[in-house]
């Protein structure tokens, strides 16, 4: 007990160690993700970010938040990488997000140098962490990522697929009427207008919407889904989707600290599944301690396996462009 105190030694909490989960970018996704994993108990969270002040500010008001959530975990803002130390996961969420009328390639030039910087950066303090990035556009910056952390590609991964599934899925409930936790979907391919939703492998309790709606139907909820982002940023005037963002990358930071091996869409270092090599791209993925543990491949239709070729093949060409950009 320290000599201040009287009475009782009631010290209870130190001792055990919580995971750590670093989120670069302490911007609109970077600090609702931050609330999301404290709030949920699973990890301390470090909020990092270049704006004088931001993150620690945030930080404050988060912990001072515990007294009314009363949950156990810390969450410190910083904007000196040695704060990061020994991190579990490091989330990117640094970067600018589009206006309306741009789309996510747009911000290729601007997030392919904020990425690389920050990789490098935060790798060097936590050479043993699981790298997540959620910066646009997703598959691009994701291969950056990966290139600049100089990590094994499985401990690499992107999000997006959890967030356009989770966007398939809420409109099917609202078309429906029925409760969302009943609808699963799937959605693969780079996290643009070329996107490949599956109705075919998007169910409500078991069942194929194939079954369940016309084909006019699910093509508008599968075109409303690409034009998930755009939709909002059109609404908003100002910055992106964020909420739902957030809920998805928690999701996935959950299935790997507590080693859920969850079956997740997202964006993953494809090594010959589904005909393409030396590429990120959107998939479905076991998520686990060890990062992606496994690809799954699944059986598709023609036109799907050729629409995935299709957003593949922007991938790649944008991956080109931005190398260019960066050596120029
Ligand atoms: N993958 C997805 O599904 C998805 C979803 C939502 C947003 N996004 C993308 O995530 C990014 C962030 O979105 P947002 O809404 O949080 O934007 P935001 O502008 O609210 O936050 C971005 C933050 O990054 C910080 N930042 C910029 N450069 C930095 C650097 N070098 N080091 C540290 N911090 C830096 C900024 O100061 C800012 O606080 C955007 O590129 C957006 O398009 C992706
Ligand atoms: O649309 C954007 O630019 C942000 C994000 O990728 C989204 O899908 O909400």
């Amino acid at each position: 007990m320290s000599d201040h105190n009287r009475g009782m030694d009631l010290t209870c909490l130190p001792g055990t160690q919580a995971p750590r989960v670093t989120i670069v970018g302490a911007g609109n996704v970077g600090s609702t993700l931050g609330q999301r994993i404290v709030e949920k108990n699973i990890a301390d969270v470090v909020l990092l970010d270049i704006q004088a002040g931001r993150p620690q500010g945030l930080a404050l008001d988060l912990m001072e938040a515990r007294g009314v959530e009363h949950h156990d975990r810390t969450i410190i803002g910083t904007a000196d990488y040695a704060d990061t130390q020994n991190s579990d996961i490091i989330v990117i969420t640094a970067g600018i997000p589009r206006k309306p009328g741009m789309s996510r390639d747009d911000l290729l030039k601007v997030n392919a140098q904020i990425i690389t910087d920050v990789t490098r950066q935060a790798i060097a303090q936590s050479p043993n962490a699981i790298l997540m990035v959620v910066t646009n556009p997703l598959d691009v910056m994701t291969y950056l990522a990966w290139q600049a952390s100089g990590l094994s590609p499985e401990r690499v991964i992107g999000m997006a697929g959890v967030l356009d599934a989770a966007r398939f899925e809420t409109f099917i409930a609202l078309e429906l009427k029925v409760s969302i936790a009943n609808v699963h979907a799937m959605v693969l391919g780079g996290h643009g207008d070329l996107m490949v939703p599956l109705p075919r492998y998007s169910t409500v309790s078991g069942i194929p919407i194939t079954e369940l709606m016309d084909e006019e139907t699910i093509q508008q909820l599968v075109d409303r889904t690409r034009n998930g982002g755009a939709e909002i940023v059109g609404l908003m005037q100002a910055g992106s989707a964020y909420f739902a963002p957030a809920s998805s990358a928690s999701l996935m930071v959950e299935s790997i600290l507590f080693n859920r091996s969850r079956i997740l869409p997202a964006a993953a270092y494809l090594d010959g599944q589904y005909g393409l090599s030396d590429i990120f791209l959107g998939v479905p993925t076991c998520l686990s301690r060890q990062g992606v543990t496994r690809v799954l491949e699944l059986d598709l239709s023609a036109e799907d396996y050729q629409a995935l070729q299709t957003s593949a093949q922007a991938v790649r060409q944008n991956i080109a462009t931005t190398k260019t950009l960066l050596t120029a």
